[in-house]
């Protein structure tokens, strides 16, 4: 008999091998206890996670590393930290990308565009070449929808459809917003569908949405709000909208730092129910690639739609009645994303250009030094 009994549930499955870059972060130091623990991929999962960050974050990772060791997961059954993807990401299943940079007060997500690009092209080639092919990612950093398009693009040999963009912090927001509004539970807001781009131009859209009441009797959301009264169609196309899409800068403006326990538990739940698959006649927001054949959405973005889950695939839910209303603001959020598209393509290329001249330069002083030493 070993000293230390192996737990039924951990002798039974292979472990999954789960990455998370920007490991040293803020949104990581609550995630990865929510992953070790088993609340994301359930009691009987052992994980090895692997864990990436920059040089300069390197001792801070150390402290990461010993706490979670300290934790005495016992489903926690590795840990590789490291800063080189292309270590991080052998052989993944999952990825989880927080490594970037937040904004600050002031700034929009898209600001962020120039500073983070560059590092999810670099990261989405490392994945090409060496993570396993039905790996899944994750894109927490900002802008997230534009950051998980460029990954995609840069790992041709992942499918495009094992990409996502976390949209589920705007839904959560959303669904607590109007479980405080209606004296009621949050779980009890469901079908919540948040559209578009993480950012000011999302549109949180409960015209789906019911709050399921204790007798398991469906109530529309505008009816729990007090019927239909101009006053609940009012806020929900106002103030409701506003409040859940501003507030990311909320929270900046209060702590002076960007949003991470709900960032990371918005993380968790997005990836549960990837793991896990949606309860029956329910839908959950992600950003995932759109095909251009629903709702009017254009092909190639990572777009937030409504999506259900079974057996680790979603799929978009389709034909849902939209008002002119819900149209509209579709339009507006897909032109934002079209045109963060454009101006990330145009950063990549000028980064490609910057390190092609830098190597060029490193190749002439490579070769000046090589003429000194034969003379
Ligand atoms: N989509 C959402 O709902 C959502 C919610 C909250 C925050 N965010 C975004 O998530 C990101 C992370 O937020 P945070 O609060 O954890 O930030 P943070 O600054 O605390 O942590 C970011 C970590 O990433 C690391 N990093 C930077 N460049 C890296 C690289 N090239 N490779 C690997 N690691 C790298 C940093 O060293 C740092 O440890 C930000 O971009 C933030 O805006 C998104
Ligand atoms: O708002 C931010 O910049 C952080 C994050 O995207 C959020 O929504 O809290």
């Amino acid at each position: 008999m070993p000293l230390i009994p192996t737990t039924p549930t951990n002798a039974q499955c292979e472990p999954l091998r789960v990455a998370v870059t920007g490991a040293a972060g803020q949104i990581a130091y609550s995630l990865l206890h929510m992953i070790a623990s088993g609340q994301v991929y359930g009691p009987n999962q052992p994980i090895i996670l692997h864990l990436l960050d920059i040089e300069p974050a390197l001792d801070a990772l150390k402290g990461v590393v010993m706490e979670l060791e300290d934790c005495a997961h016992s489903l926690l059954v590795g840990i590789v930290p490291t800063t080189d993807p292309l270590v991080a990401f052998r052989d993944i299943d999952w990825l989880i990308m927080l490594g970037a940079m937040p904004r600050r007060e002031g700034m929009q997500r898209k600001d962020l565009l120039k500073a983070n690009v560059g590092i999810f092209k670099q990261q989405g080639e490392a994945l090409n070449l060496v993570a396993k092919k039905s790996v899944r990612v994750v894109v927490v950093g900002n802008p997230a929808n534009t950051n998980a398009l460029i990954a995609a693009h840069y790992a041709p040999s992942i499918p495009s459809r094992n990409f996502s963009a976390l949209t589920r912090l705007d839904e959560n927001r959303a669904r607590s917003l109007l479980a405080i509004k209606a004296g009621v539970p949050a779980d009890a807001v469901r079908n919540v569908a948040v559209w578009g781009n993480h950012s000011n131009t999302q549109y949180p859209c409960v015209d789906h949405g019911y709050v399921l009441a204790a007798d398991g009797t469906r109530v529309p959301i505008e009816q729990a709000l007090g019927g239909s009264s101009a006053g609940a169609r009012d806020f929900l196309e106002g103030a409701f909208i506003k409040t859940v899409s501003l507030r990311g800068g909320a929270i900046i403006a209060a702590r002076k730092l960007s949003s991470a326990m709900s960032a990371a538990k918005a993380t968790a739940d997005h990836i549960r129910d990837w793991f896990v698959g949606t309860r029956p006649g329910e839908f959950v927001s992600m950003a995932v690639m759109s095909d251009g054949k629903h709702y009017g959405i254009p092909a190639d973005l990572m777009f937030s739609v409504p999506v259900t889950i079974t057996n680790g695939e979603w799929s978009v839910v389709k034909d849902l009645p939209l008002s002119s209303f819900a149209q509209s603001k579709l339009q507006a959020t897909a032109a934002e994303l079209v045109e963060e598209r454009t101006e990330a393509t145009a950063h990549v290329e000028a980064h490609a250009v910057a390190d092609a001249a830098a190597a060029k330069v490193a190749a002439m002083a490579g070769n000046g030094s090589a003429q000194v030493h034969a003379h």
